[in-house]
């Protein structure tokens, strides 16, 4: 059209109404094109499955999809890849080899478990494993001495050549990481706990034989260092007192982002970095595992996970495996409840105590908590002046008297003589009095 208007124009044969029709038509097809130009640049992922299909090698679309889409560089699988048959005999015959020789130095280096810790270990595929009792037989090992009993029962250590010295000091600096805060609950006892109830559940379910080995070793890693150096202090607590790691990881997961980010940091260490020896597509595919389910341990994505499995289980569609582990590894987490009695009350008082002491600082508290906690304070003073001897339906730990005392100080109530000045007074479990329960319905309604 434009070639015809210009020799028009030349021939100075020009009708100016058919013109304009001319150059109005021509300009809206140009915007058409324009605009399905844009489009087609938008459909980046499709243009890249195209590519992918026109031979392009899958390293070039993986990059490509790695640097230019939302999508994660998945680790290729080389299944159609077939190996020479004398490369195959080497591959293998190395391999044995390998693995003898590691088999043999862990095997050397295998300290001799005390007699108590191998008793302890004896009920480790069960449901009522006594996790304190590990802790008090290991001498405060709990982490190590189970982590490294999976390891060697699933084999990891020779399949994936785990240097025992590497493995050895990896779990001395995650139990001291543990130990950082010294938490009542998110201690190294916990992530034993949540380790060997995550085993636990793989084997009775026979998810474990739904699994590659790499699977299970992310798995079992990732139960191990769910809560790396937990403040203590929940992530509404980090993000509300404007923490550091709230700003690190923009309020978002905070705690579960740093528990993962330290412990690849602590990898980085050649001295503790036990997956020296796996090949770039297993370390990548192990880390992204460790990441979506540790990320899944944020109890604030507990409903959506639950909704979404249900979904999940009602499609005929195969689960996801990284989705199926995540909720398991979350089960673990929160299965206490469900262990017997003696293991379950531990973990509520430790929980309780965890709780208690993170409204300690009086000067980080928000006006929220300082009202939260001035109204528990008044109904807890009030309670405890009017009754004697003392009653209680949950323990006061010595954490939870002396923020007691400070509200006492600090509140309206200087005046008031506290009648439990020593730890050995302290009450146990019993009835909540009349009175306080009176004085909680008016202020809470
Ligand atoms: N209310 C309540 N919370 C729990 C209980 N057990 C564990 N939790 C919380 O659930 C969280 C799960 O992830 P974490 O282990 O980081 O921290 C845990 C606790 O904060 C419980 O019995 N009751
Ligand atoms: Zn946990």
């Amino acid at each position: 059209v434009l070639r015809c208007m210009i020799k028009q124009l030349e021939e100075k044969d020009v009708d100016f109404e058919e013109l304009k029709k001319n150059l109005e038509y021509t300009a809206s097809l140009l915007e058409a094109v324009y605009i399905d130009g844009t489009r087609q640049g938008l459909d980046a992922e499709d243009d890249l499955q195209k590519l992918h299909s026109d031979g392009v090698p899958t390293e070039v679309t993986d990059w490509l999809a790695s640097t230019f889409t939302q999508k994660a560089r998945r680790p290729a699988r080389r299944s159609d890849d077939k190996p020479k048959f004398r490369s195959i005999v080497h591959a293998v015959q190395a391999g044995i080899f390998v693995e003898r020789m590691f088999r043999r130095a862990y095997t050397a280096a295998m300290p001799n478990q005390p007699a108590e810790v191998v008793n302890c270990l004896r009920d480790i595929d069960t449901w009522n494993f006594d996790v304190f009792s590990l802790t008090t037989a290991s001498d405060n090992h709990p982490l190590q001495t189970l982590f490294f009993e999976l390891v060697t029962r699933y084999e990891l250590n020779s399949k994936f050549k785990i240097p025992i010295s590497c493995l050895t000091w990896f779990l001395e600096k995650l139990e001291r990481g543990y130990a950082k805060h010294n938490n009542p609950y998110h201690s190294s006892i916990h992530a034993a706990d949540v380790t060997q109830t995550l085993h636990c559940l793989l084997l009775r379910t026979g998810l474990v034989h739904w699994l590659t080995e790499l699977e299970v070793l992310a798995s079992l890693f990732a139960a191990a260092i769910h809560d790396y150096e937990h403040t203590g202090t929940t992530n509404n607590f980090l993000i509300h007192t404007k923490s550091d790691f709230a700003m690190i990881y923009n309020d978002r997961s905070v705690q579960e982002s740093h528990h993962i980010s330290a412990t690849f940091r602590l990898l980085q260490e050649d001295q503790s970095n036990i997956f020296v020896n796996l090949s770039r597509e297993e370390w990548m595919e192990l880390r992204a595992l460790v990441i979506e389910m540790v990320l899944a341990t944020d109890m604030s994505s507990h409903l959506v996970q639950v909704k979404a499995m249900k979904a999940c289980l009602q499609q005929t569609d195969g689960i996801e495996k990284p989705k199926a582990l995540s909720l398991l590894l979350h089960t673990a987490d929160i299965s206490h409840p469900s262990k017997p009695w003696a293991l379950h009350s531990r973990w509520t008082k430790a929980l309780m105590d965890e709780f208690f002491r993170q409204v300690r600082p009086v000067e980080e508290l928000t006006t929220l908590e300082f009202s939260y906690v001035l109204c528990q304070s008044l109904v807890i003073t009030f309670w405890i002046t009017q009754t004697s001897p003392v009653h209680c339906p949950l323990q006061i730990t010595p954490h939870i008297f002396s923020w007691i005392q400070v509200w006492a100080r600090a509140g309206p109530f200087q005046n008031v003589i506290l009648p439990v000045p020593a730890e050995e007074k302290q009450p146990q479990h019993m009835m909540l009095p009349p009175p306080c329960f009176t004085v909680g319905m008016v202020f809470f309604g």
